[in-house]
């Protein structure tokens, strides 16, 4: 029988890539030679924008910063849990001045706690909230001291898996939180290490193939049903259909240019009822 699967409510953060071309290269997967098309990566974009909204969750926008084209990537932006933000402090200079922009942003909310981070790390890129820990990556981009620091601000237990693909760089590209105890990872993204402390947390995840993680299928959101996720992870899509979910393709071509699709683009807001007096 198939599992009935139920979605939830989401609170996420985007930015609209108005700013967004490929002019230098700090992944695998940005090639500057190759022309990009604005215009078609914020008509992409706003599909998904819109996607979120049918189905039913809340979308806030952070403005985009010109000079900053990666900033679509909101995920990369902070990691949020209940009333507290750890803001990213981004590994390559060409990013480092987004985190100035998301500070501000959840400043101006009145978050309980916004801590800009002393390590390396970028936010929902390589923090993943699973339940009551939070899975973390290390290897190319966030600083294995930050784990630490993470666990510390945002008060829950850290789980740190190393990648060694440089095409995965950031956790999200090789892993997928599809509720609070179950995901779905590409195991040749990680050491045999992390591998082993996946099997161990999560013996009845769904193993992506090569095929499906290339194509950034582990790319991917979901509310606890509908997952979205880049409509070339057919295969992917099947198997999470097998399960019970509802897997939605999204087309965000041009946004794979600069190395993300949907989960980069999408920084989920987690928090507790605002406090009497609270701005939000
Ligand atoms: C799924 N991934 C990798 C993300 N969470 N973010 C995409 C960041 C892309 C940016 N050009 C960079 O290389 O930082």
């Amino acid at each position: 029988m198939t599992t009935q699967r139920t979605a939830r409510p989401r609170h996420y953060l985007m930015c609209r890539p108005s700013h967004f071309t490929v002019t230098y290269q700090i992944n695998p997967w940005m090639d500057p030679a190759k022309p990009t098309d604005t215009a078609l990566a914020v008509l992409q974009w706003e599909r998904l924008y819109a996607l979120y909204q049918e189905l039913g969750h809340t979308v806030e926008l952070i403005d985009p910063v010109p000079g900053l084209p990666d900033m679509v990537y909101s995920a990369n932006g902070a990691t949020v849990l209940d009333d507290r933000v750890l803001v990213a402090n981004f590994r390559h200079a060409e990013r480092k001045d987004e985190a100035a922009a998301y500070q501000a942003w959840f400043e101006q909310r009145g978050y309980q706690v916004v801590h800009a981070a002393r390590h390396t790390n970028e936010g929902e890129g390589d923090y993943l909230v699973a339940g009551d820990r939070i899975l973390a990556g290390t290897g190319f981009r966030t600083d294995l001291a930050a784990h630490a620091e993470a666990e510390q601000v945002l008060g829950a237990p850290v789980v740190s898996l190393t990648l060694v693909d440089p095409r995965f760089y950031h956790l999200d590209t090789a892993l997928a939180v599809l509720d609070d105890g179950e995901v779905m990872y590409y195991p040749g993204a990680f050491s045999p290490e992390s591998r082993e402390v996946l099997r161990e947390l999560y013996p009845d995840a769904l193993l992506a193939e090569e095929a499906d993680a290339e194509v950034f299928g582990l790319n991917a959101v979901s509310d606890g049903r509908n997952v979205l996720l880049p409509e070339t992870a057919g295969n992917l899509a099947d198997r999470l259909a097998d399960r019970g979910f509802t897997p939605i393709g999204v087309d965000l071509s041009e946004l794979l240019k600069g190395g993300g699709s949907v989960k980069c683009c999408t920084l989920e807001l987690r928090h507790a009822p605002a406090a009497p007096g609270g701005a939000r």
